[in-house]
């Protein structure tokens, strides 16, 4: 590393994940995230808690999301799904990335309404992780899923990533 400065969330991740309790929250993946950081003014500000072996979120989205009027962007809408995936990772102990992500949209999401997603991983196979989710509107009907290929990493990923 020299002299180099070590971004201190990257170090944070490198120190591992603390233990997190059922029905707990997560701490954001960074202050800037734009899937779950308080600082991002143009996040999500997903608010990730675990539900057993998987996570959970209650989320609204809201104008800064639009798409078609009234309905959330379905670039927004697989954000939230990446970003949750994100969170499995605490779980797993791992850092790892996105590979690939598909995102099935079964109805519109609209905007100002509550919504609940839920995501859960599957057996890490070689480096590849499987992941799900779904996106249940207050009626508890599924309006859309995603699956994912998280692929695992280390450190030097990121600080690579990040050009240090
Ligand atoms: C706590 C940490 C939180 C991090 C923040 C979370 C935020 C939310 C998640 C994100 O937004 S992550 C950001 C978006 N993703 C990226 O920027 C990743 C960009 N892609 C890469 O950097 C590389 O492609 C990657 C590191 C993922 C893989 O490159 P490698 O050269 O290291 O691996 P390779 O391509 O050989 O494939 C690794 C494994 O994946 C498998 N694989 C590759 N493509 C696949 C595919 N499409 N489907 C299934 N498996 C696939 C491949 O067969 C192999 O399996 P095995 O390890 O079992 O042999």
């Amino acid at each position: 590393m020299g002299q180099q400065t070590v971004d201190p969330v990257i170090a944070g991740w490198a120190a591992g994940f603390r233990p997190v309790r059922d029905g707990e929250y997560f701490p954001p993946h960074s202050p800037g995230c734009v899937g779950c950081g308080p600082a991002n003014p143009h996040g999500l500000h997903l608010a990730v808690r675990r539900h057993g072996e998987g996570v959970q979120a209650e989320h609204t989205f809201d104008d800064r999301h639009t798409g078609a009027p009234g309905v959330a962007h379905g670039g927004a809408v697989a954000m939230a799904f990446d970003d949750l995936f994100g969170f499995l990772l605490y779980l797993l102990g791992e850092l790892a990335v996105t590979r690939d992500l598909r995102v099935s949209y079964l109805a519109p999401v609209r905007l100002n309404a509550a919504y609940m997603l839920r995501a859960d991983h599957g057996a890490r196979v070689g480096r590849r992780i499987p992941v799900s989710a779904e996106l249940r509107n207050h009626d508890n009907v599924v309006v859309a899923t995603a699956e994912a290929t998280f692929v695992v990493v280390d450190t030097h990923h990121f600080t690579r990533a990040a050009g240090r």
